[in-house]
């Protein structure tokens, strides 16, 4: 691993090119998706609260809710760990805890020591996974360095989530979300890589808070990406790719599924696996629907749709093969 790490800003730039001439994200999914059962959806689940302004009232009903539905954790605030910790003792369902997260409306760029410290309070708190922020800004650099450049903000990128990965050793799991709505594919493509070589157990699409959240497209790339790089040595392992933002309903989850998501990140937990559960007990969809219109799911579902169809650029080497979207 260590011979495989650039060192200059030439040398990843190598990197890139060596795993996107390796790259290929195969024919979006257009037949059938996978049937899922409640349990098994309810494990892929982490079930969010992310609000700033989320209250320990509210923090106590997302563990009952998690612990109802036997979801695989609950995502919150480093600040809300200790709480959630506390009302799953003894339960099947982790805790998972961002670092380096946005507010609604501020996005700042945090230092690696306050990452590093929110990810070791949150520990301490009791999380068993976390979901850390990329340096993602600094990945829009790349035109203001130099080929010869001895620095290179990947460098920088990749010791950031480092530094949080030694602080977070294993069996923690660490999730790096990538904020995929602010980026190129070829970004997305050199941030998985990052991500790779710097020992992440995922590679994580949104926050859910600034832009639009997954897309099928950018899941697939991400799954190829990673596909590249455990075939060519930059992993210790599988890494896996975690779908979050905008997903509101059982069939939004299959479509992620379907292209390599592995984990969905969605504060619509309860409402996907109570829609489940009325398909499954027959009741008439138009009834589904009016219930799942509480959930605004059309909303979600046009965010989705139309998120799918913002294709690749063609002929990228990014791009599904034969450019067909999923629906
Ligand atoms: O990390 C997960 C996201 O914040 C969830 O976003 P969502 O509220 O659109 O499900």
């Amino acid at each position: 691993m260590a011979s495989s790490l650039p060192s200059v800003h030439n040398e990843w730039l190598n990197l890139f090119s060596h795993v996107s001439s390796l790259l290929h994200v195969p024919p979006s999914h257009t037949s059938e998706l996978p049937d899922l059962d409640a349990r098994t959806t309810a494990r892929l689940i982490d079930h969010t609260l992310l609000a700033p302004a989320a209250t320990l009232d509210q923090i106590s009903t997302l563990c009952v809710e998690a612990r109802e539905h036997h979801f695989r954790t609950v995502c919150v605030r480093s600040n809300h760990v200790a709480q959630a910790k506390k009302d799953l003792l003894g339960t099947d369902v982790g805790v998972a805890s961002v670092v380096g997260f946005p507010s609604d409306d501020d996005y700042p760029s945090y230092t690696t020591a306050r990452k590093v410290a929110e990810a070791r309070s949150a520990i301490a708190d009791g999380a068993t996974e976390l979901d850390m922020v990329l340096n993602y800004d600094a990945l829009k650099e790349d035109g203001q360095v130099s080929e010869n450049d001895q620095t290179s903000m990947y460098t920088a990128i990749y010791e950031d989530v480092m530094a949080v990965r030694e602080a977070a050793p294993k069996p923690t799991l660490l999730k790096v979300i990538l904020e995929t709505s602010q980026l190129t594919d070829e970004d997305v493509a050199r941030a998985c890589v990052i991500c790779c070589l710097s020992g992440a157990d995922f590679v994580k699409t949104s926050t859910g808070f600034r832009g639009h959240g997954a897309t099928l497209e950018v899941v697939q790339l991400m799954r190829a990406v990673c596909d590249v790089c455990q075939s060519e040595g930059l992993t210790t392992g599988r890494v896996q790719v975690k779908a979050s933002g905008g997903i509101r309903t059982i069939d939004d989850v299959r479509k992620m599924v379907s292209v390599g998501a592995e984990r969905i990140g969605a504060s619509a937990g309860v409402a996907i696996i109570s829609g489940l559960n009325r398909r499954n007990s027959g009741i008439p969809k138009a009834l589904e629907d009016r219930v799942r219109g509480d959930y605004h799911i059309s909303e979600a579902n046009q965010r989705l749709q139309s998120t799918v169809t913002e294709s690749s650029q063609p002929g990228s080497p990014y791009s599904p093969a034969n450019g067909q979207n999923a629906v």
